[in-house]
Formats: structure tokens, C-alpha cells, sequence
């Protein structure tokens, strides 16, 4: 962790406003957001407001038309393979190989990440035992259930242990058991350090496990604060506020 002179932490993730266009329309415009390790950052907005094209920018999948993204200091467009090492990432389809068994699909992932010998199979086995994957280990991908390949896709992004982690709408298709675990593996990464930006739809899952919400609408952001976490009242009011009234409160501006 960089300190600086004052004693305030640099921030891991720093958005210096990112905008992309997309299909001849603005699909985030001049985003600018920062989040320091540990944090839980929740990501909120209606469909289309531009959550999906913002974690694609940061995970590097998507190029910003401009502005910039630093990752633990360093720029993501200069030096993309390194900060890939630093981040995993959960697309809102975890993207799977049918014809590779879930054990395979992990030691691809960690050797993708620089993960060699002992240090790959133990990382491997972590992350199966946690994501409860062991009486799966041997099966295709391809035969896997919707809830299991999500969970393949959760093991994938942080088996190399990441310091960002980058979840699109990682609760879909979970079993209620499942979506609770997944609050615990959250809560559990962040206190190990771990920074994580969780895409939602679900405000319930936002006052449960994230610090701050950021609110996207339109693909700009319109709201950028603490979580209280009991008061989800106040989340949803602010949360329809801007989904109802966005385009107003953007022209008042
Ligand atoms: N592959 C694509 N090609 C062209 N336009 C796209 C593509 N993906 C998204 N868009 C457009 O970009 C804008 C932002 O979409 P994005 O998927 O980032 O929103 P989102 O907030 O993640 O939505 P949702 O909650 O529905 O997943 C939308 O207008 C959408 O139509």
C-alpha cells in the first residue's frame, strides 16, 4: 500500500474521467471514482445506465475513448498485462470452456496470472474449497449448472488472489445458500485487503456487504457515498430518486 506524505493511503483504483461510447451513443461519460483497499464498493444503476462497459474498462477488456485508469499506480493502457495480475474479474457471463473440467479451468486461470508449481495447485485447491467446488472438480464446464458455473467463474477471479476484485452481477443464478456464502466471501476478501467492485441489482445485497455505492445513470454518476447498513430505506429512496428524476437532476445541473 503506497502512503503519502500526509499519511493518507493512495487509492488501488483510480477512474480519472472515463468515457466510451458505444453503438454511436455515450455509454459512460467522464467517470471519475477512486477506491482504496478493503473497500466494498457497491454499483448501482437501471439497465443500460453503463455499470457492465465500466467494470469492462477496468478489467481492460474495453478501451476507454478517454480519460484514464490507474491500478495500483500504474496506468491499465500502459502496461496492461501487469495490472490484469492485480485484478480478477467475474463478467456478467462468466466466460467458460465446455470442453474443460472445472480443475482445468482454474489452472488455466492461475497460470494466466503467473502461478507456477506448488504455488498453482495450492491456489487451486483454495479456491475450489472455497467456492465448494470439490465434488465438481472433475466435471466438463459445459454440464454444469447455471448457479455452478457462476461459481466456476467466482473461483476463476480470485484464485491468483487479487487485490481488485471485479464482479458483474455475481449473484445471478445463485441458490439463496449460495447468495448468502457469497456475502461472506466478499466481507472475507475485503478484510484480507482486497478491493472489490460489486455490480448489482440487488439494493439488499448492497446495505449487506459494501462500504459505499456509487449510482450510475445514463452512463454518468450521480451519486458517490457511505452505506448505511441499517437503513436500506435511505438506499432505496436515493436509488429512485435518481432512476425516476436522473435526466432532470443531470439538466438542473
Ligand atoms: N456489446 C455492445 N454493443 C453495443 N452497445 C452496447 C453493448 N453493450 C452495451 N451496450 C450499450 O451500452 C450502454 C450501457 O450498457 P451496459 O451494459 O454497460 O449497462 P448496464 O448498466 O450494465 O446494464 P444492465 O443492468 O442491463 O446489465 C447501453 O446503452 C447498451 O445498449
Amino acid at each position: 500500500m503506497t502512503t503519502s506524505p500526509t499519511g493518507a493511503c493512495a487509492p488501488l483504483l483510480q477512474l480519472d474521467r472515463i468515457s466510451r461510447r458505444r453503438a454511436g451513443r455515450a455509454a459512460v461519460q467522464e467517470l471519475s471514482l477512486s477506491l482504496q483497499p478493503g473497500q466494498v464498493l457497491g454499483l448501482l444503476g437501471v439497465n443500460g445506465a453503463g455499470k457492465s462497459t465500466t467494470l469492462s474498462m477496468i478489467a481492460g477488456a474495453l478501451r476507454p475513448d478517454s480519460g484514464s485508469i490507474r491500478l495500483g499506480g500504474i496506468d491499465t493502457r500502459e502496461q496492461p498485462e501487469l495490472t490484469r495480475t492485480l485484478l480478477g474479474w467475474l463478467p456478467e457471463r462468466a466466460p467458460l470452456w465446455a470442453e474443460l473440467t472445472v480443475a482445468e479451468h482454474l489452472a488455466a486461470h492461475a497460470r494466466l496470472r503467473g502461478l507456477n508449481g506448488a504455488a498453482q495447485r495450492n491456489a487451486c485447491t483454495a479456491a475450489i474449497e472455497r467456492l465448494e467446488l470439490q465434488p465438481l472438480a472433475r466435471r466438463l464446464a459445459g454440464v454444469l449448472s447455471q448457479g455452478q458455473r457462476q461459481r466456476l467463474g467466482l473461483a476463476c477471479a480470485l484464485v491468483h488472489r487479487p487485490a481488485l476484485l471485479v464482479l458483474d452481477e455475481p449473484a445471478n443464478a445463485l441458490d439463496p445458500v449460495q447468495a448468502v456464502a457469497l456475502r461472506g466471501l466478499i466481507r472475507e476478501q475485503a478484510a484480507a485487503g482486497t478491493a472489490v467492485i460489486l455490480s448489482t441489482h440487488l439494493l439488499a445485497e448492497v446495505t449487506a456487504v459494501c462500504d459505499r455505492v456509487a449510482i450510475l445513470h445514463d452512463g454518468c454518476l450521480r451519486h458517490d457515498g457511505p452505506v448505511q447498513a441499517d437503513d436500506h430505506q435511505a438506499l432505496e429512496r436515493t436509488f429512485f430518486e435518481i432512476a425516476m428524476h436522473g435526466d432532470a437532476a443531470a439538466r438542473a445541473a
